[in-house]
């Protein structure tokens, strides 16, 4: 069946429907990752979001169950320009077509994603529409400006505490809309984890008494959530804390710092970034729209890491307090595996400084 993408600015994109066919609405962005769909689809960041992947094969391995990212797929259309009808991997498990259509999740295929990704690089992110039959452009208008993405960290974050068994030191998360590896890069490194739904207090928090506290990646714009910002805030001079992505937008504003909406996001997994303490340069995964403005920042908040496609912020670290964040996903999943040293930062950060114990 075809089906049109037809974006906020009027330009139509023609191609053929699979997985669940449906109308559906939600912003579109695109992905530059060779690999790593089934990572992409379930990656909570994506919710709300249409993604288009810019290389052009997609499902070639198919899917396996055991590299998704959350427990269902969270992105409203996967936009490719070809898609596999059999996947060849000895770890596939099912093709991509079929696991769209049990998930519920729109695919749009033989899209000329080389024309869609630079009307998006230079527009910038729009919001899109998939239709299925001509409908009138007012009822388009209508549809796309109904579409809001506000209550998104709502949807996806945990709704219940819950624990991860483990004899090291006690990490309490707040769950934005984690990753799963970010669970399992913790896990390896021995930590017993608490993780708490994204509306947690820091009374609450507090109350576990954890050695460190972790702010999660998550979807949206990291402005709306001003009740988080003031939780983090009494939070900033009570425990050491690392941030990743939404969780790095949030601890900088709630240390004083602003964010702004990138043009076209940064979602791939090859974004060049320096780090300016190492003095070398780590090659990173990446899925953000949002970004912290460095001129923004307070005196005490150095910049540890930029990015080089763009000179953006990649890193934060506060001067005397035991915290820092980072933009990029160190844990990876799509992507290189560099800077997983993020996590090790924190562990000795949390041996060293024996934070706790002074107070
Ligand atoms: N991966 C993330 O945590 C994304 C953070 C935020 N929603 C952004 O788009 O910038």
């Amino acid at each position: 069946m075809k089906a049109k993408l037809i974006l906020e600015n009027g330009n139509s994109f023609e191609g053929i429907a699979f997985g669940h066919i449906q109308e559906t609405v939600g912003e579109v962005v695109f992905n530059t990752g060779m690999t790593g769909y089934q990572e992409i689809l379930t990656d909570p960041s994506y919710y709300g979001q249409m993604v288009v992947m810019t290389y052009p094969l997609i499902g070639n391995y198919g899917i396996n169950l055991d590299d998704m990212e959350s427990t269902a797929p969270k992105v409203k259309a996967l936009i490719v320009r070809e898609r596999t009808a059999k996947g060849s991997n000895w770890r596939c498990e099912m093709d991509i077509e079929g696991y769209l259509k049990e998930m519920k999740v729109m695919g749009l295929a033989e899209i000329d994603t080389r024309a869609l990704t630079k009307t998006l690089r230079n527009h910038g992110t729009m919001k899109g529409i998939i239709v299925g039959e001509d409908i009138s452009q007012e009822e388009i208008q209508k549809k796309i400006n109904n579409f809001s993405n506000e209550d998104a960290v709502k949807q996806v974050t945990t709704k219940e505490i819950y624990s991860v068994e483990g004899a090291g030191k006690h990490i309490a998360i707040i769950d934005f809309g984690m990753k799963k590896n970010i669970l399992r890069s913790f896990s390896k490194r021995n930590c017993r984890i608490t993780v708490f739904p994204y509306n947690v207090g820091a009374e609450e928090i507090l109350s576990v008494n954890p050695d460190g506290i972790f702010l999660s990646n998550g979807p949206g714009d990291p402005k709306a959530l001003t009740d988080n910002i003031a939780t983090i805030k009494k939070l900033t001079e009570k425990k050491p804390i690392l941030g990743i992505c939404l969780g790095h937008q949030l601890l900088a504003l709630s240390l004083g710092g602003n964010t702004e909406r990138l043009k076209f996001g940064h979602h791939g997994c090859n974004h060049p970034v320096k780090d300016l303490i190492k003095n070398k340069i780590y090659i990173t995964s990446q899925n953000h729209d949002y970004v912290v403005d460095g001129g923004s920042l307070p005196e005490e908040v150095i910049v540890t890491h930029v990015n080089l496609n763009d000179n953006t912020i990649e890193g934060i670290q506060h001067e005397f307090l035991p915290i820092f964040s980072v933009q990029f996903h160190p844990e990876a999943s799509p992507g290189p595996q560099d800077t997983a040293y993020i996590f090790d930062k924190f562990m000795e950060l949390l041996d060293k400084e024996d934070y706790n114990a002074k107070r």
